[in-house]
């Protein structure tokens, strides 16, 4: 089928200009100096029926040829193809479509304009227009890059490259939420180093960072990935495991504990070690908080820190 549109059969006062031309060359003028891409397709057989010069200067010649063939090179009708939502049920014109992709060929990200229009032979196809929105939405997507670094460092603790505390109400009432839906076991450590001052007057506060880093490593690689591993705040420190007994907390604790104790941070060439305290609870009927469980494990963490430190503690009611 020959490309153009001179069998529209526009009326001669169709409002385009008339002096010395057609209206159907004056409606070619306007269309192939469009900064879009005008095209009609024929619904049952992709078959390209009309290109503006916009469209042929990207995607070539289209004698021939499917709009599949020349518009995304792929092998058969788009899954992304739009031709279904623009008939109703009782197969008249639906109002336009309108929607964006990324184009295969180009890379270039389009806003289209899809709608059935009645052909000149009196069949319905699909035409479409679409603008170039390419600088618009690689705008929009470092936006959007950006907003989610926003909100990934508004839940990360700085120093640890942990959850901070703002992420495990976040994500720990999540976990809550589930739990109690499907009955399933959750338990809570807190953990505070002993006497950390300690740490910072004797080998200075960077030795302090480097310390709380080596141990936030050394909780985080002790744990599955479900759980959660929170920095709390100074030296306060919170595990959330979801699907793990009481029982199965208080091995994961001690074995943390013994590893803590093995645990030998250098720094400019000097050695330092490091214990803490903890407190555990589990998740009993009436929690409705996760504070409720935070309060508990509090209690056991404190009654650590009263028995000596260096020590594991429960408080299930
Ligand atoms: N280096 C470093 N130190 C911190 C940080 N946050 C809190 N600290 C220190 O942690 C210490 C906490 O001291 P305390 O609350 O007295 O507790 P502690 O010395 O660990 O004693 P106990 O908890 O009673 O065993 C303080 O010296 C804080 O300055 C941090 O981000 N970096």
């Amino acid at each position: 089928m020959k490309s153009g549109i001179p069998s529209l059969n526009l009326p001669a006062d169709a409002g385009l200009p008339a002096s010395g031309t057609t209206p159907a060359a004056g409606l070619q003028a306007v269309l192939d100096n469009l900064d879009a891409l005008v095209y009609v397709s024929d619904f049952q057989t992709h078959e390209l029926l009309y290109m503006n010069a916009y469209g042929r200067r990207t995607w070539g010649n289209i004698e021939g040829r499917k709009c599949w063939q020349v518009l995304q090179d792929s092998d058969g009708p788009c899954s992304f193809c739009t031709n279904h939502l623009l008939l109703a049920e009782d197969g008249t014109p639906n109002p336009p479509h309108v929607w964006e992709f990324q184009n295969q060929l180009d890379n270039h990200w389009y806003q289209c304009r899809d709608q059935a229009i009645r052909w000149t032979d009196g069949r319905l196809v699909r035409l479409e227009i679409a603008t170039d929105i390419t600088r618009r939405k690689q705008v929009e997507l470092e936006l959007q890059e950006a907003h989610q670094q926003a909100q990934a460092a508004a839940l990360e603790d700085e120093l640890t490259g942990l959850h901070n505390r703002r992420a495990f109400y976040e994500f720990g009432g999540q976990l809550l939420r589930h739990a109690k839906r499907h009955a399933s076991p959750l338990t809570m450590v807190m953990m505070d180093l002993d006497y950390f001052k300690q740490v910072n007057d004797t080998y200075g506060h960077d030795a302090g960072d480097e310390a709380l880093r080596q141990i936030a490593r050394l909780l985080q690689n002790r744990v599955r990935e479900s759980d959660i591993v929170a920095r709390l705040g100074g030296e306060e420190f919170a595990l959330l495991l979801p699907d793990t007994t009481m029982g199965e907390a208080i091995e994961l604790t001690e074995r943390m504990l013994e590893m803590l104790n093995e645990l030998v941070i250098q720094h400019k060439g000097r050695s330092i070690r490091a214990s803490a305290s903890f407190g555990i609870t589990r998740l009993i009927v009436g929690d409705q908080t996760l504070e409720d469980l935070m309060h508990r494990a509090d209690r056991a963490l404190y009654q650590s820190k009263d028995q000596g430190r260096g020590r594991v503690n429960t408080c299930s009611d």
